[in-house]
C-alpha cells in the first residue's frame, strides 16, 4: 500500500481506472501491472504482481495490495491476523480475498501484527481497505452504509431494531449483535444516532462501541450532537487509546442515498485523513475544523438557520393563501430570486398539499434548534428569532408531527392562523 502510495499520478490513474471500470476481475491491464511493477523498490521483482485469478466482484477500491496475489505462508501461520507489517509492506490475511505482497524473503522477514489504522496512520494511505463498522441505520445511517458497500468496502451493521440491518446484509454486510461486537471486529466504527442520549447509550453503555476499542482503531460520530456529548464520548473513546472523528452531515435523505453529504469534522486529524476516501463515498465535501466541538457547534449553527428558514417559508405560504394570491407561484417566484433555496423548491410543492414525507423528522429538527440555543446561552448571545422558532417545533411535536418531516411545522402556523388565541 505504500509502494501503492508512492506510485506517480499516471500509475494510480491507470490500476485505479482498471478498478472502477470494473478490469478487476481476473487481472489488471498489462499498462497497470507493468507500471506498478517499475516503481515499487520495496518488492522484489521475481515477487511482485502476480495476478489473482479472480478477485472478488465485490472488490474494495483500495486498490494497492489488492492488485497482487499472495505467496508468503507468513500470514497463515499467523491465523487469523488482521494486518501483518513487514516494513513498509502490508499483507491482510486471505478471509477477504485480499492478496499479500511477499514472497520467501519477505516471509523470512519479521512480520508484526498491526490494525489497518496503524498501519495507515505510519504509512499516510487511505481507508478504504479498511473493515468498517456501522451503528444506526436510520434514514440517514442505511443509506451512507449502503454506499460504503456500494462502492466495495467492507462493512459490519448493527441497529439498535435489527430489521433494519436486513437490507444491507443483503447488499453483503456483516452484522454483529452489540456495538461492542461492531467495534472488536472493524478497524474504524461510523455511528449515526438519533440524539445526545442514543449517541453516548450506543459508544458508551452496556455493551457500548468504546468497550470494544483499543489503540489503533477509530470512532467517527456522525450524529448531530451538542459539543458537549461529543467530548464527552470523545473522551471516552481516546481513553481506549482509539482515535476519535466528530463528523456530522449537512445534507438530508436524498443527499446520503446520492453521496452528496458535507461533513463537518473535528477531532484526530490522522483519523480524519484515514478516513477521508471513506467520507469522499458517501459524501461531496468535507471540512476540518479542529478540535471536537468544532463540527459540533457548525453542524448546530447550520440547522438553527435552516430551522428559521423552514418557518419563516411556511409563515409565508400561508400569508400568501390567505390574501388570494397562488403559493406554487410563490414557491416559483422564491427560487428564481436570491433567496432560493433547494429546500423550498423541493419540499414547497408537497407542503402546498399538506404533505410531510419524512427526509429529516420533525422531532430532530427541534432537538437542534434546542442543541443550538444551548450553545448560544454558553457564549450569552441572544437568538430570539432561534427562541420562536423552537417555540413552533415544539407547538407542532406537540400535535403529534415528530416524525413526518420538519416542514410539517407549518401545520403548527396552521393552528395559530385558525385560532390566533393559541
Ligand atoms: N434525516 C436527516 O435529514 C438528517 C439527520 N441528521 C442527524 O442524523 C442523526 C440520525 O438521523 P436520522 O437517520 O434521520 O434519524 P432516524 O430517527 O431515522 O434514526 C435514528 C437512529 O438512531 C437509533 N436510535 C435511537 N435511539 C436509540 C437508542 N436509545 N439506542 C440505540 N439506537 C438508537 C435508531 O435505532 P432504531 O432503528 O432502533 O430506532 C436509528 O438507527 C440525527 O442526529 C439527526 O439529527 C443529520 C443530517 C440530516
Ligand atoms: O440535519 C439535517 C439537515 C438536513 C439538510 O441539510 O437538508
Amino acid at each position: 500500500m505504500r509502494a501503492f502510495s508512492l506510485l506517480p499520478r499516471t500509475v494510480k490513474a491507470a490500476v485505479t481506472s482498471d478498478l472502477v471500470k470494473g478490469n478487476y476481475s481476473h487481472r489488471l491491464s498489462s499498462t497497470a501491472m507493468a507500471m506498478s511493477s517499475s516503481v515499487c523498490p520495496q518488492i522484489p521483482s521475481q515477487l511482485r504482481a502476480r495476478p489473482i485469478h479472480s478477485f472478488p466482484r465485490k472488490l474494495p477500491c483500495a486498490v494497492s495490495i489488492k492488485a497482487f496475489s499472495s505467496q508468503s505462508s507468513d500470514a497463515s501461520a499467523k491465523g487469523k491476523c488482521t494486518v501483518l507489517r513487514c516494513g513498509t509492506v502490508m499483507a491482510f490475511d486471505n478471509t477477504g480475498g485480499i492478496g499479500l505482497v511477499a514472497g520467501a524473503g519477505m516471509a523470512a522477514a519479521t512480520w508484526e501484527k498491526c490494525t489497518v489504522l496503524e498501519w495507515q496512520q505510519q504509512h499516510g494511505v487511505d481507508g478504504l481497505s479498511a473493515r468498517i463498522g456501522f451503528l444506526g441505520l436510520g434514514i440517514m445511517g442505511s443509506p451512507m452504509a449502503q454506499n460504503l458497500l456500494k462502492a466495495g468496502c467492507d462493512v459490519t451493521v448493527w441497529n439498535r431494531t435489527k430489521s433494519k440491518c436486513d437490507p444491507l446484509i443483503s447488499l453483503g454486510a456483516k452484522y454483529k449483535s452489540s456495538p461492542q461486537e461492531v467495534a472488536i471486529s472493524c478497524d474504524v466504527t461510523f455511528a449515526m444516532l438519533a440524539d445526545p442520549e442514543s449517541a453516548v447509550e450506543v459508544a458508551c453503555g452496556k455493551d457500548g462501541a468504546t468497550r470494544g476499542m483499543t489503540s489503533g482503531k477509530g470512532y467517527v460520530d456522525v450524529s448531530t450532537v451538542d459539543a458537549a456529548t461529543s467530548k464527552l464520548i470523545g473522551g471516552h473513546i481516546k481513553a481506549t487509546g482509539a482515535s476519535f472523528l466528530e463528523a456530522p452531515v449537512s445534507g438530508s435523505k436524498k443527499p446520503a442515498e446520492d453521496g452528496q453529504l458535507i461533513f463537518l469534522t473535528a477531532g484526530d486529524k490522522s483519523l480524519y485523513e484515514m478516513v477521508g476516501s471513506l467520507l469522499d463515498i458517501m459524501g461531496k465535501s468535507r471540512f476540518y475544523l479542529g478540535d471536537v466541538g468544532n463540527g459540533a457547534a457548525m453542524k448546530l449553527v447550520v440547522n438553527m438557520i435552516m430551522g428559521s428558514m423552514m418557518a419563516s417559508f411556511s409563515e409565508g405560504l400561508l400569508l400568501s393563501e390567505k390574501v388570494g394570491l397562488d403559493p406554487r407561484i410563490l414557491v416559483e417566484v422564491v427560487s428564481q430570486g436570491a433567496i432560493s433555496a433547494p429546500m423550498y423548491s423541493t419540499k414547497g410543492p408537497s407542503m402546498i398539499q399538506s404533505l410531510y414525507p419524512t427526509a429529516f423528522p420533525l422531532k430532530h429538527q427541534q432537538k437542534d434548534l434546542r442543541l443550538a440555543l444551548g450553545l448560544a446561552e454558553s457564549v450569552s448571545q441572544p437568538t430570539p428569532i432561534a427562541a420562536a422558532t423552537n417555540e413552533l417545533y415544539k407547538v407542532a411535536k406537540s400535535h403529534g408531527l415528530s416524525d413526518q418531516d420538519f416542514s410539517a411545522v407549518i401545520e403548527a402556523l396552521k393552528a395559530k392562523v385558525q385560532n390566533p388565541a393559541k
